[in-house]
């Protein structure tokens, strides 16, 4: 019994050592399983009531529908300690089940989750029992076998029956065939599987059910017969249902059989043997035999996965020690220590180089508008109209103050951080992690959308000011005169490299003969239309626009020209003379809008993501999780998910180890006395005594 439980005990850990490795090896023939008993049988030949007559409840799902549709494996663990008695489901998780009624319909709905097409399934439903009046057994109750399919089953039902059973008849289960005693043994559906997977019937047990329905002799010959002959013999049972029910169900049936038995006197005979007692105390000791016989292979078994598992961790990990928690605290620490790095490489100047980058660009913009379009630009140069090109000046400026910098500087520095952010979420290892980059990008976000109108508002005041009134100082003019050329200078590049573009794709006398053709059209006065309509003979609508568009560009290259002179000369040395040096003038107003909004955003905005962030992702991400949205997160990533299963499988199977150890220690001192006692005490000298386990 020792041995069963603690087998028993074992098998539960080893179970879910087979669930986390090769699924091949999940049915009935992985080296690491120990036997079951396996109950075989026609449809209604009793199995049911035979399996609840030896739990003593009435638990399992009745009903003519074929309601055992998956293997049920009942494991009954007996727990002389308590008075308590209820079932767990593991792969459900759900809690300690006192009502055996509740087992009834959850077993039924677990076998009704197949669908009347699909008839059975191969997944087994796990249920346990802990009662003070059960043995420790393990029992494995399969779907009946069928003689013919109805109407609403498919045709290959009843092969799929057979093969279902057929995985769970192999060495070393035990076979429970059952036998009803109303159908003649010839045609015994389980007899004939047990003949097929167990040819010398040594590990078969033949239970005649439902033996009140036979005459009795005839019963008693079906139980000592030797047409079907088992080595562990036939025993007859009734499990007849008691309609009026008082106290608990087995009494009762026990009670009935009883009566049965003791009013037929044909059944007292040497080698017959009945009833579920002796059924039950049977298969206790045939269990714990054929356990016994498999607890060296098992060690063996479990030595060598264990060897074979460390091997994979030495080989793949270098035994690198790694838990769910640890892992996720190394994730989110290399998050933080990036944003750490990007934190110390984004600070005021970065953000003043960037916000600058935007409104230079801004400065182009507007001169491109207000000035190099303007044909009257040649004349700035000459300093003429004083009035026209104040007034331009003024027009300008107010669309650089007036353009939203507050808006646009703010959204493009958001813009900035959450790239950012995005960057950092798109390596190794949050790719895996799809819900953790999500959130990080949320709080993110959430943080820098309750910053964006507070700031865009401190920057739209602080700037407010610039919109009337600009002073400059010379050394800021002198500045801001150099920075503007380099600018121009750019442009100038820019309208290079336009000009070589085209040049390189279109033959030079081609393109000259388009120009020439589109600049005679413009003297002509001709509108696009015209232009586009008069060539079309000669030149293709692309060529007169890339002609055009040449035109245009060494035009502007010509007034860049003519503004860089300008800028470089003594006229524009100093601020007096702004309104004809609008370039300088412009980025003066830049600097300032630059500097101020710098100063609000990174105070309102920037401080505030530095100093948030990285509490927001403890907070989200690290505080409060559970140690189960820990090992989820973790097996995200599919090599940390492998490397952690295979150190809880070594795991597991270090503790499988352990105890097989002291069993077998047990089991061997256990045997040795039973060896002294047989050899009369002169045991105690044999030097050549044979352990049962020489493995260990
Ligand atoms: N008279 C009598 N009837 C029995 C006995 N054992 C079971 N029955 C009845 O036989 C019928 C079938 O019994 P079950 O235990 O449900 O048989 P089963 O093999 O589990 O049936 P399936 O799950 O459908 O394959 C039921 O109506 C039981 O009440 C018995 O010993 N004597």
């Amino acid at each position: 019994m020792e041995l069963t439980k603690r087998l028993l005990e074992i098998q539960t850990i080893l179970k879910t050592v087979r669930q986390d490795g090769d699924e091949s090896k999940e049915s009935g023939g992985s080296a690491l399983q120990l036997p079951s008993i396996v109950v075989i049988g026609s449809q209604s030949s009793g199995k049911s009531s035979v399996l609840e007559a030896i739990v003593g409840q009435e638990f399992l799902p009745k009903g003519t529908n074929m309601v055992t549709r998956r293997p049920v494996e009942l494991t009954l663990i007996n727990t002389p300690e308590s008075d308590e008695e209820y079932g767990e489901f593991p792969q459900l998780g759900l809690d300690r089940i006192r009502d055996f009624r509740r087992i009834q319909r959850t077993l039924y709905d677990l076998n009704m989750s197949v669908s009347e097409t699909e008839c059975v399934s191969d997944k087994p439903v796990e249920l346990r029992i802990y009662s003070p009046h059960v043995p420790d057994l393990r029992l494995v109750d399969l779907p009946g076998y069928i003689q013919v399919v109805n109407r609403k089953q498919p045709p290959v039902l009843r092969q799929r029956i057979r093969d279902l059973c057929e995985s769970y008849l192999k060495q070393p289960n035990i076979i429970l065939a059952v036998c009803a005693a109303d159908v003649d043994l010839a045609n015994s559906e389980a007899l004939k599987a047990s003949r097929r997977n167990d040819p010398l019937g040594v590990r078969t047990i033949g239970v005649i059910t439902k033996v009140d329905t036979a005459e009795p002799d005839t019963a008693v010959h079906m139980l000592t017969q030797n047409d079907y002959p088992l080595h562990l013999g036939y025993i007859g049972v009734v499990c007849k249902p008691v309609k009026e029910r008082v106290g608990r169900v087995p009494h009762e049936i026990v009670l009935s059989e009883a009566q049965y038995f003791g009013r037929h006197s044909e059944f007292q005979q040497p080698g017959v043997q009945i009833g579920v007692g002796t059924l039950r105390r049977k298969l206790v000791r045939v269990l714990e035999e054929s356990m016994r016989r498999s607890l060296s292979n098992l060690v063996d078994a479990v030595r060598s996965e264990l060897e074979e598992t460390r091997y994979q961790i030495k080989v793949h990990y270098n035994d690198e020690r790694i838990s769910p928690e640890s892992y996720m605290a190394e994730s989110l620490d290399a998050l933080k220590q990036r944003f750490k790095v990007f934190q110390q490489q984004f600070g005021k100047p970065q953000l003043r180089a960037e916000v600058q980058r935007w409104l230079e660009s801004q400065v182009m913009n507007v001169c491109a508008e207000l000035y190099w379009s303007n044909p009257g630009v040649r004349d700035l140069s000459n300093h003429s109209d004083d009035m026209y090109w104040s007034h331009q000046l003024d027009r300008a400026s107010a669309l650089l103050t007036k353009s939203g910098v507050g808006r646009w500087t703010t959204q493009m520095v958001v813009d900035l951080l959450m790239d950012s952010v995005v960057t950092m979420v798109d390596n190794e290892p949050f790719v895996h992690h799809p819900e953790t980059r999500a959130a990080v990008l949320n709080f993110s976000h959430t943080i820098l959308r309750n910053k964006y109108h507070p700031t865009v508002d401190q920057v739209e005041n602080t700037i407010k000011p610039f919109k009337y009134e600009i002073e400059i100082e010379s050394h800021e003019w002198s500045k801001a005169r150099k920075r503007s050329t380099a600018l121009v200078d750019n442009e100038i590049r820019l309208c290079r490299q336009a000009l070589k573009k085209t040049q390189s794709k279109i033959p030079r006398k081609q393109l000259q003969q388009a120009m020439q053709f589109v600049r005679n059209a413009e003297k002509r006065e001709s509108t696009q239309t015209n232009v586009d309509e008069m060539g079309y003979a000669q030149f293709s609508p692309r060529l007169l626009r890339d002609a055009q568009h040449t035109l245009m560009v060494q035009d502007r290259l010509s007034i860049l020209h003519l503004r860089r002179k300008a800028l470089m000369s003594s006229a524009c040395a100093s601020a007096e003379n702004k309104r004809f040096c609008p370039e300088a003038f412009l980025d003066v107003v830049a600097e300032k809008l630059a500097y101020n909004a710098v100063l609000f955003i990174n105070y309102e905005l920037l401080q505030d993501f530095f100093f948030q962030f990285p509490r927001e992702l403890d907070a989200n991400l690290y505080y409060g999780k559970t140690l189960q949205q820990t090992r989820e997160f973790a097996s995200q990533n599919p090599r940390i998910g492998q490397q952690l299963r295979l150190l809880e499988r070594r795991q597991k199977l270090e503790l499988v180890m352990t105890r097989l150890h002291e069993l077998v220690r047990q089991q061997t001192a256990s045997e040795q006395r039973d060896y002294r006692t047989t050899t009369d005490g002169a045991s105690s000298s044999s030097p050549t005594y044979n352990r049962p386990f020489p493995g260990l």
